[in-house]
C-alpha cells in the first residue's frame, strides 16, 4: 500500500487520502462573493481524487483581502455561497477545508496577471493597508503600511474568530488559518515586519503573540472535535534561518498547547531579499524537523507533484500530509496519474464512479 493514499484521521475527520489540495487565490470574487467559477474550480479538484481540498484564502474583514477580486467570509451573504462550495466538496468525497486570513501590508494590490503591484492612492479601489509596524514590504509591495493600534488588533482577533463561526456554519470542516508567506499575522511574528516596543513586538514572545491570541478566539468558536490548523511560514531563507526556525518551533508548541491540531509548514516571505531554494520538495526536511520537535502533525507543500517525491516524504517522516498546489491547476485529476505511477490497484476508483466503472475497462490501444 502507497503511503499517498493511506487514509488519514485527525479528530473526528478522516481524509480518504494523504493528497490535499492547498488553497490557491483565484482572483475571481466580487465583494468577497464566491460565484461560478469557484463552485466549479473546487467541485472538479474534489472530483479528482484528493482526500482534502482547502478553499483559497478567504478574507476576515474587507481590508483583510489581497485584492479586491479576493473571497471574504466577513458576513452571512458570503458564507451562504461558500456553503455550496463546501457541499460540493464534500458530496465528491474530499474533506473541505477553507483557509481565513488578512492580508496585512500586502493588501489591496492588483491581480498577479495585472501587475501584482499595491493599487495606486487615487484608484477608486484603493484602501488603507495595516501592519504590525509602518514598514513596507517592498519592490511591487512598497507602500508603507498603518501601524495597527491595540483597538485594530482586538478588532481583527474578533474578525478571525467571527469568520470561524461563519466557516462552521457554512459546512466546512477543516479550518486553517493563514499565519505564512508575509500577509498580517506572519508580519506580527516577522522581524522584517514587526518592530513594535509594545507587548506585541520586541521578544519571540512577543512577536507570537498576535498569533497565540487569534489562535485562542477562533479555538473558541471552531468545535473541538474539527481539525484546526494553521499555515506558518517557519523559514525566511534570509540568512537567519536557523534562530528562525527555533523560534517557529517555538511558537508552534505553544500553539499547539493552546489546540493547534496541526501545522501546514511554508515559508515566511517576509522580505524580498530571500534566497529560496526552489527544487522538488525543497520544504520536506524543514516540515520533517518542526514534526519532530514541536511533536505535532505537519503537511506542507512545494515542488511534490512528483508522486515518488510525496510518497518519500511520507515515507521517511517529514510529513503527515502531501499538498499537491499548482499541478492540480493543469490536471484536476492528478490523484489519478498519481495511484497509477505508485502502483496502487484500481487506480481508476481514486475517480467517481461514473468515470471510474469505464476507465477501468478502457484499453487505449
Ligand atoms: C495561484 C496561487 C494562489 C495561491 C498559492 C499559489 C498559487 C500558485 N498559494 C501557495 C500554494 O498553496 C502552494 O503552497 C504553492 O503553490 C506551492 O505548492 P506547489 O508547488 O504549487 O504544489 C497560496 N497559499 C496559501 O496559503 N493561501 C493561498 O490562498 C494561496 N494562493
Ligand atoms: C495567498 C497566498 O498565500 C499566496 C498568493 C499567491 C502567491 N503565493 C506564494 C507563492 C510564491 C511562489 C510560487 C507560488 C506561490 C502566496
Amino acid at each position: 500500500m502507497s503511503a499517498l493514499f493511506t487514509p488519514f484521521t485527525l479528530k473526528r475527520v478522516t481524509l480518504r487520502n494523504r493528497i490535499a489540495i492547498p488553497p490557491m487565490c483565484q482572483y475571481s470574487a466580487q465583494n468577497g462573493m464566491a460565484n461560478a467559477w469557484h463552485l466549479s474550480h473546487y467541485a472538479s479538484l474534489a472530483r479528482g481524487g484528493a482526500g482534502l481540498v482547502i478553499v483559497e484564502a478567504t478574507a476576515v474583514s474587507p481590508e483583510g483581502r489581497i485584492t479586491p477580486a479576493c473571497l471574504g467570509l466577513w458576513n452571512d451573504e458570503q458564507a451562504a455561497e461558500l456553503a455550496h462550495i463546501a457541499a460540493a466538496i464534500k458530496a465528491a468525497g474530499a474533506v473541505p477545508g477553507i483557509q481565513i486570513a488578512h492580508a496585512g501590508r500586502k493588501a489591496n494590490a492588483n491581480k498577479p496577471w495585472e501587475g501584482d503591484d499595491h493599487i495606486a492612492a487615487d484608484d477608486p479601489r484603493y484602501w488603507e493597508t495595516l501592519s504590525p509596524s509602518a514598514i513596507p514590504f517592498g519592490q511591487h509591495l512598497d507602500r508603507e503600511p498603518r501601524a495597527m493600534s491595540h483597538a485594530d488588533i482586538q478588532r481583527l482577533q474578533a474578525d478571525f474568530a467571527a469568520a470561524a463561526r461563519r466557516a462552521r456554519d457554512a459546512g466546512f470542516e477543516w479550518l486553517e488559518l493563514h499565519f505564512a508567506h508575509g500577509y498580517l499575522a506572519q508580519s506580527f511574528f516577522s522581524v522584517h515586519a514587526n518592530q513594535r516596543e509594545d507587548e506585541y513586538g520586541g521578544s519571540a514572545a512577543g512577536r507570537g503573540r498576535f498569533l497565540l491570541e487569534t489562535l485562542a478566539a477562533v479555538r473558541q468558536e471552531w468545535p473541538a472535535d474539527l481539525p484546526l490548523t494553521a499555515r506558518f511560514g517557519v523559514i525566511e531563507y534570509d540568512g537567519n534561518d536557523e534562530q528562525t526556525q527555533q523560534e517557529a518551533i517555538a511558537l508552534t508548541q505553544s500553539m499547539k498547547e493552546q489546540g493547534l491540531d496541526m501545522l501546514s509548514v511554508s515559508v515566511g516571505f517576509s522580505t524580498p531579499q530571500a534566497n529560496i531554494p526552489w527544487g522538488p520538495a525543497f520544504l520536506a526536511p524543514v516540515a520533517g524537523r518542526v514534526r519532530r520537535e514541536a511533536q505535532i502533525p505537519v503537511a506542507t507543500a512545494w515542488g511534490l507533484e512528483n508522486p515518488h517525491h510525496a510518497e518519500a516524504a511520507l515515507a521517511e517522516g517529514h510529513i503527515d500530509l502531501a499538498m499537491i498546489g499548482r499541478v492540480h491547476l493543469a490536471n484536476p485529476n492528478w490523484p489519478y496519474q498519481a495511484a497509477q505511477a505508485l502502483g496502487v490497484e484500481r487506480p481508476s476508483w481514486v475517480l467517481p464512479a461514473p468515470y471510474a466503472h469505464w476507465l477501468e475497462r478502457y484499453r487505449p490501444n
